[in-house]
């Protein structure tokens, strides 16, 4: 593909005890470009999406990812005893949970959710600054950034506590910005008035929709997504693509969407990837506008299938 990379993979081996997963898989995905990923059940698609969250290592070759990256999977993964808005959040400051994800820097290595590097000291430890970064900006003892005053600072001036999360000048949470982001993230994907609501009150539907306010939140340069729409039922789904094409088209991250729906993948792809015996065996490109109809469709289509092993429903 042309332009510039988002993610680039090149030689991935993972084997699971004896069982050979991914071999030799090559992948590469543009700025801004969506790509499916079809494949067969335990073909690999999940196991690729985690090496790229940085949530699984790879045995062999290269996986890098330049820029943020959110996951959102098949099911919400939402913290129960958490309000709705507060779950939001937890894509800006919980890189623990998979919905946040990890920025990965281009070498693979994984660095702060803000791009600083930070340390792995604990809660408020205040080490004074005495000396400067390469940009001149005082660093303490152990190379974090700080403030006048000692306290931590990430690479844009905000103060985070020693674990990288965004604090206010006395080390409490910056619960008003916080507030203000998850809304705004809340009206994007049609909840407004849901912040204060708790998690058990929401459809399978909403609570995906959650989901993705999670992911997105922290503007991610790479989206993944793992069959985020296997559990809905039909209609929710269609009306889940429709929501999904206009984030993609608002914010314009790169996506990597795994999925078993065919027709999914043709509606909202760029480019169709099929996955087989550890690799990538296909690639479909699709034309531009994205058609409205799957009629326009039927010979990728034929051709996809085909590439999955299922062509005897590929005349239908
Ligand atoms: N942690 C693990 N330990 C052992 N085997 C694993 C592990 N994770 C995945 N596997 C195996 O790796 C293979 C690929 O699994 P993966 O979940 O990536 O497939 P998939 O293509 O996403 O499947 P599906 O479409 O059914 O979700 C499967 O055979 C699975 O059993």
């Amino acid at each position: 593909m042309a332009g510039e990379l988002i993610a680039r993979v090149r030689g991935l081996d993972k084997r699971f005890g004896d069982r050979a997963v991914l071999s030799s898989l090559d992948l590469e995905i543009g700025r801004g470009e969506f790509v499916a990923l079809l494949g067969r059940s335990g073909s690999g698609k999940s196991t690729l999406l985690r090496i790229l969250a940085g949530l699984d290592p790879a045995v062999e070759g290269e996986a890098s990812v330049d820029g943020t990256v959110s996951v959102a999977f098949q099911q919400p993964r939402l913290l129960p005893w958490r309000r709705v808005w507060r779950n939001v959040v937890l894509g800006l400051h919980d890189q623990r949970v998979g919905a946040s994800g990890a920025r990965v820097g281009p070498s693979g290595a994984r660095v702060g959710a803000s791009g600083a590097r930070v340390g792995a000291a604990r809660g408020q430890d205040t080490v004074a600054g005495t000396e400067a970064d390469g940009g001149g900006r005082p660093v303490n003892g152990r190379g974090q950034h700080v403030d006048g005053r000692g306290q931590h600072v990430d690479g844009t001036g905000q103060h985070v506590d020693g674990r990288g999360q965004v604090v206010d000048g006395r080390g409490k949470l910056g619960r008003g910005r916080d507030r203000a982001l998850a809304e705004k993230a809340l009206s994007e994907v049609h909840l407004e008035g849901h912040a204060d609501a708790w998690p058990r009150t929401l459809s399978g539907g909403e609570a995906q929709r959650v989901s993705l306010a999670r992911a997105l939140v922290r503007e991610p340069d790479l989206l993944l997504l793992d069959e985020p729409f296997g559990a809905l039922d039909a209609l929710t789904r269609l009306a889940m693509h429709r929501l999904v094409e206009d984030l993609w088209s608002g914010h314009r991250p790169g996506v990597l969407l795994v999925t078993h729906d065919v027709d999914e993948a043709l509606l909202l792809a760029d480019r169709v990837l099929v996955l087989g015996n550890g690799r990538i065996v296909s690639e479909h490109v699709l034309r531009r506008p994205r058609p409205r109809a799957l009629s326009d469709h039927l010979e990728v289509r034929t051709d996809v299938l085909a590439d999955l092993g299922v062509s005897e429903y590929a005349t239908t």
